[in-house]
């Protein structure tokens, strides 16, 4: 019989999340069944979105919310082998049964050479929210200049490089000097720390004089207030995200959109990335295929153990990755 590790949510967040709101406990696994699997876990994401679900969908008690790649150790399912990679939404636990139904298994066309973390990162879920929101939802087109907040991190670093891809050119901006300096490796062609300039004003406008086409909003709160001002005519706003706002016990005010909204007739769409589950294969397929061409790079900050879970989901929040923040249990 095998003994898994979870990790629940013992207390509701206030504010920003503490490690005391979580707990470990050890959950006894039932022998399989016929066309059952089992399955370990082998990476873990950490994601904002965990903070906004765990207030809406979760109780006191349940285990955290959260996909993972888990690599299939027995099966009694003749459809999947043991040793084969699936993506599965499970929450932080270290091992758990499948019947497959609930399964993504990695592309056949996966490389040997390529972390199977990227499945949580580059090609997984973020990077299809830049795929989507970036084409669908902005409606990019060549020669138009894009800007993305949260610009290093998992969906955002996506973004910059799709856009620079698509013909665009792209302003980013992040929480540290070093974070500036790996969207210019990767090839934005501005970046700044809105943490240290003065004036974020002043800032977007020096980045791109003419203002923006479109902005890829992660963050919300009194970022997205300012950079509303500095959209071109028709310009398009992807609401993707407000980490800014995810830990805040009292709601934030205005400044208000309608006059910008009105005088520059702009549109600014919300969008959830499995409402578009429709592209995910197509989108899957052109991710790969740019992180194997080159013209895709990624960065995965990689927390060892699964017992760093909580410490590796608080770091993410912080702002301590560079990149996809994944676990390696
Ligand atoms: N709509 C959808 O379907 C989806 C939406 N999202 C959203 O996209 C955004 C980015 O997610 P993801 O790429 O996974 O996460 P990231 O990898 O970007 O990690 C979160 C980053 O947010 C930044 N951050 C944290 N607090 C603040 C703050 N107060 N102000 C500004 N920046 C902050 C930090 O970077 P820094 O050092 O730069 O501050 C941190 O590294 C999130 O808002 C998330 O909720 C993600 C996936 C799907
Ligand atoms: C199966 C994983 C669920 C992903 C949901 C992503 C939506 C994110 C919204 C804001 O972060």
């Amino acid at each position: 019989m095998v003994t898994a590790k979870v990790w629940v949510l013992k207390k509701h967040f206030e504010g920003f999340p503490k490690p005391s709101d979580f707990e470990m406990k050890q959950v006894a696994l039932a022998n399989l069944k016929d066309g059952e699997l089992l399955l370990e876990s082998v990476f873990l994401s950490v994601d904002p979105y965990m903070r906004p679900y765990s207030k809406r969908d979760m109780k006191e008690g349940d285990v955290m919310i959260g996909t993972q790649v888990a690599r299939i150790v027995e099966s009694k399912n003749p459809a999947f082998a043991v040793g084969t990679f699936a993506v599965a939404n499970r929450g932080w636990r270290t091992h758990f049964i499948s019947d497959g139904k609930d399964l993504s298994l990695l592309p056949a066309s996966w490389p040997e050479s390529l972390p199977k973390s990227l499945a949580l990162g580059t090609v997984g879920m973020p990077g299809l929210t830049a795929y989507v929101g970036l084409f669908e939802i902005c409606k990019m087109k060549p020669g138009e200049t894009v800007l993305v907040n949260a610009a290093a991190g998992a969906v955002g670093s996506v973004v910059g490089q799709l856009a620079k891809i698509g013909g665009c050119k792209v302003v980013g901006c992040a929480g540290s000097d070093s974070k500036v300096a790996y969207l210019k490796s990767i090839g934005f062609d501005e970046a700044f720390n809105y943490k240290t300039v003065t004036s974020l004003d002043e800032a977007l406008r020096k980045a791109s004089p003419d203002g923006y086409d479109c902005f890829f909003d992660n963050v919300g709160g009194e970022f997205a207030s300012i950079a509303i001002n500095h959209m071109k005519k028709y310009g398009r706003i992807a609401v993707c995200g407000a980490i800014s706002q995810y830990n805040d016990s009292v709601p934030q005010k205005g400044p208000y959109i309608q006059i910008p909204m009105i005088f520059n007739e702009l549109s600014m769409k919300g969008f959830i990335v499995t409402s578009w589950n429709n592209r995910r294969e197509e989108g899957v397929k052109a991710l790969l295929k740019w992180v194997l061409e080159g013209k895709l790079k990624y960065h995965e900050q990689v927390t060892e153990r699964f017992e760093n879970m909580p410490a590796a989901f608080i770091g993410m929040l912080k702002g301590e990755n560079l990149g996809k923040a994944v676990v390696k249990a």
